[in-house]
């Protein structure tokens, strides 16, 4: 499962050329330590029916290669602290004077360290001729907004991971300017459901990716957002 998790990430970064991801800043070679592997996208037994049955369909999709299972780690792509501090440096100087090295040994993103089923759970595919990213969400009882409800902040935070994710197979290393975001209807808690993005286009450094959230049925439509993203340029100094 390991190998055959890690050859669908290759082939996603192959896809797109690893553009921007040739890891110039990195010091170091050699594989991560093998805890850091544990795929976070896979089933789990506390996933709902629902999270089950359209991870199975959209599995269903990748057979014919037309969708890609993006798999998910509790780390970044830059995942060894030495990477971490160097592309820091190489990327964002300004910030690498106010960032605690030791603590950095720590990272993680912060999707992915709730306990199962309490937090975010969610496995996101890619169509890279419809340039699509769709993410199969569940907010958990510990996203909490209003009574019942998921908190906004959590919504955005899927959003911004999912236009992320986009952003990044279609340019390397980008980071989020700009997210526009209607709440339309309030999503239930501990419901499933399906964040739709698409790359609507792409001028010089700026990348704009529109999205939406639906309810499984699709007949709610809970959020529409729009988002810009600057690709990286290791000249500036931001
Ligand atoms: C092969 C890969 C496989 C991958 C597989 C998938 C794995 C996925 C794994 C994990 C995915 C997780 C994904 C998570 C994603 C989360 C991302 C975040 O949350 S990022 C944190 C929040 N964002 C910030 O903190 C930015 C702070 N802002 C900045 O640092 C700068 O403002 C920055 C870098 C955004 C731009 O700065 P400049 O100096 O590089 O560029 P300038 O010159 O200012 O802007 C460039 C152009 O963009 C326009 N622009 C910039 N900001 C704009 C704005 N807010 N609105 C409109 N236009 C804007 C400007 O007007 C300019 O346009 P003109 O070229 O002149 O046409």
């Amino acid at each position: 499962m390991l190998r055959s998790c890690a050859a669908r990430l290759h082939a996603v970064g192959a896809l797109r050329g690893l553009r921007g991801c040739a890891r110039p800043w990195a010091r170091s070679s050699g594989p991560a330590p093998e805890f850091f592997h544990e795929d976070h996208s896979l089933p789990k037994p506390s996933w709902s029916k629902d999270m089950r049955l359209l991870f199975d369909q959209f599995m269903k999709k990748c057979e014919d290669g037309s969708w890609i299972h993006l798999p998910s780690y509790n780390y970044t792509l830059f995942q060894r602290s030495q990477d971490i501090s160097a592309f820091i440096h190489a990327y964002l100087p300004t910030a690498s004077k106010l960032i605690n090295e030791e603590k950095l040994l720590q990272a993680k993103i912060f999707t992915r360290n709730f306990e199962d089923g309490l937090g975010f759970e969610y496995v996101m595919f890619y169509n890279d001729v419809e340039k699509r990213v769709v993410c199969v969400f569940e907010g958990g009882p510990y996203l909490q907004g209003m009574p019942g409800c998921l908190h906004g902040g959590a919504i955005a935070t899927m959003i911004d991971a999912t236009v992320g994710t986009s952003a990044m197979i279609a340019e390397g290393i980008v980071m989020t300017a700009n997210l526009n975001i209607n709440f339309k209807r309030p999503v239930p808690l501990c419901s499933v459901v399906l964040i739709n993005s698409q790359l609507d286009k792409i001028e010089g450094r700026k990348l704009f990716i529109s999205c939406n959230v639906q309810s499984v049925d699709e007949k709610t439509l809970y959020t529409e957002a729009t988002s810009l993203f600057i690709k990286l340029d290791p000249e500036k100094q931001v």
